[in-house]
């Protein structure tokens, strides 16, 4: 079974040069309170950063608020998104005016009731970025975490709906990812801005066989379901984590306070 590695690297202020998998980043700004490495992930992603509706306000409002000694209409104009898509019901006029001047693609698709914004978002990745190499590419979410719950369990569907795509979803205090069951997983903990706790989470279906190691709660051909066991709270114990899995499952993991 081929090897998948993972590497929260773009939590970190450079990207190794070594460091496997050796990918490229997209940032999409959801509308909810910015996670404080906001201006981090914003670099990372240089090439393609998107706000799904009202988090354009958030970007507008906020991201002065993280980097307070800098002016703020400067930072505002040095983080302008490239893209802002969504049902616009929530963003406000002058914050579409702003990055409309500006010369970011304003995307309205309120006709579409039935998709999320951040549905709307990854598909425009997807489908409408010709020039972006998508092999290697993992798009970071910003905001998909702690909140409303239907907004949480919508994001997490997103992972299902564009399972063959990297998806990162991050809050300030974690972040989660898919683990396909058609890969044998390598995690590779970047001890200085995550854990030490983490957990595995068979969202979809029900696992009849998980194997990990590295964690303090290995698992050994253990079922995992959701009215049974499921490996919450578990403690990371070694830099590196292995996962197989005959589910999809969810990884998550914490994220250090001074990051
Ligand atoms: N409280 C929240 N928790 C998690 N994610 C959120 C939350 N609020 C918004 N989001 C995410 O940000 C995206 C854009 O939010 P926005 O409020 O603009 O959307 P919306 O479609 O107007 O939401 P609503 O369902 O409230 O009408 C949503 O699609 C969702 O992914
Ligand atoms: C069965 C079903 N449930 C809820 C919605 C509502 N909905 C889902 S996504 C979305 C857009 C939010 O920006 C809205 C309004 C629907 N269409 N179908």
């Amino acid at each position: 079974m081929e090897l998948m590695y993972h590497s929260s690297t773009f939590l970190l202020p450079s990207i190794p040069a070594d460091s496997k998998p050796s990918l490229s980043y997209a940032l999409i700004v959801l509308n909810q309170r910015l996670p404080r490495f906001t201006p981090l992930l914003w670099k990372h992603a240089a090439q393609l950063s998107l706000c799904a509706d009202g988090g354009a306000n958030r970007v507008f409002d906020e991201m002065p608020d993280l980097l307070p000694n800098e002016d703020p209409q400067e930072v505002r104009i040095r983080y302008k998104p490239d893209v802002i898509k969504g049902d616009m019901d929530s963003i406000r006029t002058e914050v579409q005016d702003f990055y409309l001047n500006l010369g970011t693609n304003i995307l309205d698709e309120s006709h579409d009731q039935d998709t999320t914004d951040l549905h709307k978002c990854v598909a425009y990745i997807r489908d409408f970025t010709p020039n972006l190499d998508k092999s290697n590419l993992c798009i970071l979410v910003a905001g998909a975490l702690g909140g409303r719950f239907d907004h949480e369990v919508g994001n997490i569907n997103i992972l299902y709906l564009f399972s063959n795509m990297r998806i990162v979803l991050l809050s300030d205090d974690c972040l989660i990812h898919l683990l396909p069951k058609t890969h044998l997983h390598e995690i590779h903990i970047l001890p200085s801005v995550e854990g030490p706790e983490c957990g595995l989470v068979p969202i979809g279906t029900p696992s009849a066989n998980t194997t990990t190691t590295g964690l303090q709660w290995n698992l050994a051909d253990t079922e995992m379901r959701f009215g049974g066991l499921i490996s919450t709270s578990n403690i990371l114990r070694e830099e590196k984590v292995t996962v197989r899995s005959d589910s999809d499952l969810l990884w998550t993991v914490s994220i250090r306070k001074l990051t």
